[in-house]
């Protein structure tokens, strides 16, 4: 049975004697979203255990569209300002922004060409007094600027929406007020801060802008439990951008093994397509983190940044019997085959009064032999002390010097040998090392040191489980390969076997990323298009 099933029938027995709740109208599954994904295979469900969400309605190939949706209202983030359009999302990095077209009143927004800028004039107008304002309401709170120039750009959206019985239909706003808000999670520190954020944003609104400060407050928390990053169009990883999509995205719960993946299009679109096989009936998830990370980290995450303790199948997995042992695992000193299990926080993150972790003893998942906690989790705390250090020089820019604290740090796990306690092959801790190794062995030019590292990379993702196939980010590290192979085979001085060889690998690992990514993002996504113009060059 499904744990979250599972769960939901528990709960269900506990709670048998209490008055039976109605639906709340967040609850209710409207015909606009109806409307909107029936042009997609997925039907519209609405559960206990779940909430609203998408299932497939027929089985699904990879790289199946399953819903596409305008953003109620986007923002470029402030890091990205003056690096891509406002309206396009194209990117504006041609060195020189003088191209661009910007306000000359606020000097706050930037667009790609005139038909971008005419295009949010409307919009653009009522905020650009505003705008230069929120800076000093962010800083005097102690308040992210992006969160209220999100805020502020719904409460524009709003003023521009037919207002009360002018339509039958709800606007998409209205809509952004039914989504889960998750406020009693929220930190009361954030709760106070928003709230005096919140009194000062209507106090320079104008009046059609103005809304209740207790439901501008459950609008920032609406905001950051559903925003989505957008990225830009071209080729940037980063969460570029931020929206609400508040129609069709809020269907797609979270799962550390999704089956989807969302990706930004132009004009502040947001898409979700399919990662591999999907079977009818299946839930479509999307992952909202970093998966390559131990149980309780992405927890504590999702916890922190979306305000829910995750459910999902693989974080209700007995840990002895999930991939999510080798992320924090120690190696078994006996069977040198398996990891000694290190039990999950309980829920919302807390440890029984009970528990007193430092008389505890951790078995192996395969032999059963016993660890004492300190071998266990000493060994993961020297690792983890050597990582920050190497980390720091960086920070320092000392990458030589980080370099030599990274290698020291994997190959002392290869010693199985000498009897010490060692980390698992994929421990995150080793994969969070190799990152940084890898790039600082590009920064001094030694391609083929990070042509190794970025080949254990990439094994790490495919054989760990922790991500799913055609995941972007091995997708991301197929393309540095392709990238580094090119310059090893540009070094190659004349000799033209060697030049072939590392031609070759290149063309390889690219092919693997066009299929890849017009799976993830799609045949005519910029980083789709980005792949396949490298992989040219190599012909
Ligand atoms: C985008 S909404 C998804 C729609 C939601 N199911 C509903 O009925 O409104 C995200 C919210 O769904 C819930 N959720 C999504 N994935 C979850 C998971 N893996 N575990 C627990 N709650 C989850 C959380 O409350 C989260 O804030």
């Amino acid at each position: 049975m499904d744990p979250i099933e599972n769960q939901h029938t528990q709960a269900q027995v506990v709670k048998k004697n209490k008055k039976k709740k109605k639906p709340t109208a967040s609850g209710e599954i409207s015909q606009q979203c109806r409307d909107l994904l029936s042009a997609f295979p997925v039907e519209l469900q609405n559960t206990r255990a779940k909430g609203r969400h998408a299932v497939a309605s027929e089985s699904l190939e990879p790289g199946t569209t399953v819903c596409r949706e305008q953003a109620t209202s986007y923002i470029v983030r402030s890091p990205y300002l003056d690096k891509q359009c406002h309206v396009c999302l194209n990117s504006l990095d041609h060195g020189d922004i003088s191209h661009s077209f910007t306000c000359d009143a606020c000097n706050r927004v930037y667009y790609c060409s005139e038909e971008c800028r005419d295009h949010d004039r409307a919009m653009h107008d009522s905020m650009c007094s505003i705008i230069n304002r929120l800076d000093g309401i962010a800083s005097e709170c102690s308040v992210d600027v992006d969160l209220l120039r999100l805020m502020l750009g719904l409460l524009a959206r709003h003023a521009q929406d037919p207002q009360d019985g002018q339509t039958s239909t709800p606007t998409p706003f209205e809509y952004v007020l039914k989504l889960v808000h998750n406020r009693e999670k929220i930190s009361s520190d954030f709760i106070q801060v928003i709230t005096q954020a919140s009194t000062m944003l209507n106090d320079i609104v104008p009046e059609n802008m103005k809304m209740d400060v207790k439901e501008l407050v459950l609008l920032a928390c609406r905001i950051n439990s559903n925003a989505h990053g957008l990225g830009d169009v071209q080729s940037r990883n980063t969460d570029s951008a931020l929206g609400l999509f508040p129609l069709g995205a809020m269907f797609f719960n979270h799962s550390c093994e999704p089956n989807c993946n969302f990706v930004g299009l132009r004009d502040g679109k947001l898409e979700f397509r399919t990662l591999k096989k999907v079977v009818k009936g299946d839930e479509l998830c999307v992952s909202y983190i970093d998966l390559f990370a131990p149980r309780n980290e992405r927890r504590g995450n999702l916890l922190y940044t979306k305000q829910f303790w995750c459910k999902c199948r693989r974080c209700s997995t007995p840990m002895e019997k999930s991939v999510d042992r080798f992320l924090n695992g120690v190696m078994c000193r006996q069977c040198h085959k398996d990891v000694y299990v290190i039990p999950p926080a309980q829920i919302d993150g807390k440890t029984s009064a009970k528990d007193d972790e430092s008389v505890a003893t951790y078995s192996c998942a395969q032999c059963h032999h016993a660890a004492p906690h300190s071998m266990v989790a000493g060994t993961i705390e020297r690792a983890d002390h050597q990582y920050n250090q190497a980390i720091g020089m960086i920070r320092q820019r000392k990458y030589g010097r980080a370099k030599d604290i990274f290698n020291t740090l994997i190959k002392a796990q290869d010693n199985t040998k000498t009897g010490n306690f060692t980390l698992h092959n994929f421990n995150a801790i080793l994969m969070n090392s190799c990152v940084p190794l890898m790039n600082c062995y590009t920064f001094e030019d030694n391609h083929m040191a990070a042509i190794h590292v970025n080949r254990q990379i990439i094994s790490k993702l495919r054989d760990s489980g922790a991500v799913p196939e055609n995941s972007p980010e091995i997708g991301d590290f197929l393309m540095n390969l392709g990238e580094l192979c090119l310059n090893v085979a540009k070094e190659s001085h004349g000799k033209a076997l060697v030049e072939e060889r590392w031609k070759q690998e290149a063309e390889t690992a690219l092919k693997e990323c066009v299929k890849l990514r017009e799976i993830a993002f799609g045949p005519s996504h910029g980083k789709t298009i980005a792949a396949q113009e490298l992989l040219q060059s190599c012909t």
